[in-house]
């Protein structure tokens, strides 16, 4: 590697193996990278191995601004095709298990290799990491992958702080301070007593027994989308908003992608479209629907004469879920004006002009994008975090029009339904309303990533307390010889340039 990047403050990415987690995670690794620092990513070797392929990582750190980001997977101790990775109360643990052995080694190696790394960030679902960076003497930090306000939710729910629907009261609302009122339906439904997701429960709120172990909790999203529930829970825990994390103003680098699949071309298709003529449909990368329920989308997309774009993925073969398929003569009688795809370029298709609105599960990732992209939505949410955003998305930042409530309404959305959604969210002033709310939020967007916008100066503030510490941690590990760029806090009176050169004891 060279000199260069050795000389950088080091920090270690460890990701949870999701689509929708290691997006955000890479996307703060590029902007940390960005600030000059040196990014290593890791994710289980059964991941990386899909990223490698779909996308262009090298062996070699990539040159983002000022830093450099590099890949170095793990190995999760199961065979490649062993279908328990599909089962999370069995996963987790096991990743867990292996993890806490082998990410002090990948530390213990890079520290040999002239490389010590300062600082460990992780997403939800592996709340250990910050055991690990504890036990070594490393500072931590976490990245929450989904909106303030359903962490908020969360937090709420754990420490027992207002009542949520319970068996003896089912559908009670839930009012949380600095939030409008939850309907039962609109809470995380990981939190319903009957949730058929008992283990998506366990996997988050894991991370809430082990908050007071990572020094700040940096969040996907930004201060003035969330102004109120952001100010009352960084008065509770170490917030700090760095979202839109998809929108890096100075460095795109699209060249560093974690895309599990290689996205189809649809870029060319879309530009033989008119401005404002197709509705993107994707329900990202782990929600199926039932075969019943495709066909009505199908049909509605049929009937209302619109363009569109349909993200139809394979399921993992060990997921259980049966393979859709679409309506007989249903290509054909779309023609031209559909285009089914297995995965998109999202981020491109929904900065597309030709694009209208966006059906979405409303997963956190996919609301963000659409935010900051400018782009209306119909809300089809099925669970978890995603029930939550869709009400936001409607309701709150009013850019959204909602086709469902819920898997758990357990109700077919029909073909009429559906017409009429995608109707109401593409023509006439309701359509036009949305526009100008989502472009506003674009706006927003653009700013708190902008140089000295909200994001912006926490990003600054992380990078520059990170820094901080590592000279703390190098000084009390009294290692080798080690070359740190420090903050203007920690250089009073130290060398020039910034450099801090810290001689072993
Ligand atoms: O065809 C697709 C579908 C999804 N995505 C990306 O996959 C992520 C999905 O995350 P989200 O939180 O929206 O949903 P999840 O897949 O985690 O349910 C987002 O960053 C999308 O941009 C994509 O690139 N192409
Ligand atoms: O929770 C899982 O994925 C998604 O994560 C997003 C960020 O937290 C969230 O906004 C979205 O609604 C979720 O769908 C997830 C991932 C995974 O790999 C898995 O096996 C799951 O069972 C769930």
């Amino acid at each position: 590697m060279g000199s260069d990047a050795e000389s950088l403050v080091h920090v270690l990415l460890v990701s949870f193996p999701g689509q929708g987690h290691v997006n955000p995670l890479l996307r703060l690794g590029k902007r940390l990278a960005s600030k000059g620092l040196l990014v290593t990513f890791t994710t289980p070797e059964s991941i990386g191995k899909q990223m490698r392929k779909a996308s262009n990582i090298g062996d070699e750190p990539a040159p983002v601004g000022d830093g450099f980001i590099r890949f170095e997977f793990f190995e999760d101790g199961w065979d490649e095709d062993e279908p328990r990775r599909q089962d999370l109360d069995q996963y987790l643990p096991q990743l867990e298990k292996v993890g806490k052995v082998l990410i002090p080694e990948m530390i213990r190696r890079n520290a040999e290799r002239n490389r010590p790394i300062s600082c460990l960030i992780n997403n939800p679902f592996i709340p250990w990491v910050s055991d690990v960076a504890e036990s070594l003497g490393l500072p931590s930090a976490m990245l929450w992958v989904q909106s303030c306000a359903c962490f908020a939710a969360y937090y709420h729910y754990y420490h027992g702080l207002v009542p949520f629907p319970s068996e003896s009261a089912m559908e009670i609302d839930v009012r949380l301070p600095c939030m409008p009122l939850l309907k039962h339906d609109e809470v995380p439904s990981f939190l319903y007593p009957t949730s058929p997701y008992p283990f998506l429960r366990r996997a988050i709120l894991g991370q809430y027994k082990n908050l007071d172990k990572p020094f700040c909790i940096l969040m996907d999203t930004f201060q003035e989308l969330e102004l109120e529930i952001i100010e009352y829970m960084s008065k509770i825990c170490p917030i700090k908003t760095v979202g839109p994390l998809f929108k890096n103003p100075k460095v795109p680098n699209a060249n560093v992608r974690g895309d599990f699949m290689k996205a189809d071309d649809c870029v060319g298709w879309l530009d033989s479209k008119p401005a404002g003529s197709v509705v993107y449909v994707s329900f990202g990368s782990v929600v199926y629907l039932k075969q019943d329920q495709w066909d009505e989308i199908a049909y509605g997309l049929l009937n209302s004469n619109v363009n569109f774009l349909w993200v139809m993925k394979p399921p993992h073969k060990d997921s259980g879920y049966t393979v859709l398929t679409l309506p007989e003569g249903f290509l054909e009688k779309a023609g031209d004006k559909g285009k089914v795809v297995q995965w998109s370029p999202q981020e491109q298709v929904l900065a597309h002009p030709a694009v209208a609105a966006f059906v979405t599960h409303c997963g956190w990732n996919s609301s963000m994008e659409a935010l900051a992209s400018g782009m209306p939505i119909i809300a089809f949410p099925q669970w978890g975090d995603q029930v939550t955003d869709a009400k936001y998305l409607v309701d709150v930042f009013k850019v959204g029009v909602r086709m469902c409530r819920g898997e758990a309404e357990d109700k077919l959305i029909t073909r009429d339904v559906v017409e009429k959604c995608l109707l109401e969210a593409t023509v006439g002033e309701k359509a036009a309303e949305m526009k100008r709310n989502a472009l506003k939020w674009k706006a927003a967007a653009e700013a708190a990533v902008a140089e000295g916008g909200s994001s912006d100066r926490n990003i600054q503030a992380f990078v520059d307390e990170v820094k901080r510490r590592s000279v703390e941690v190098a000084l009390a590990k009294g290692s080798k010889s080690t070359v740190v760029e420090a903050p203007a806090a920690a250089r009073e009176g130290a060398a020039t340039n910034g450099k801090v050169e810290l001689v072993s004891s």
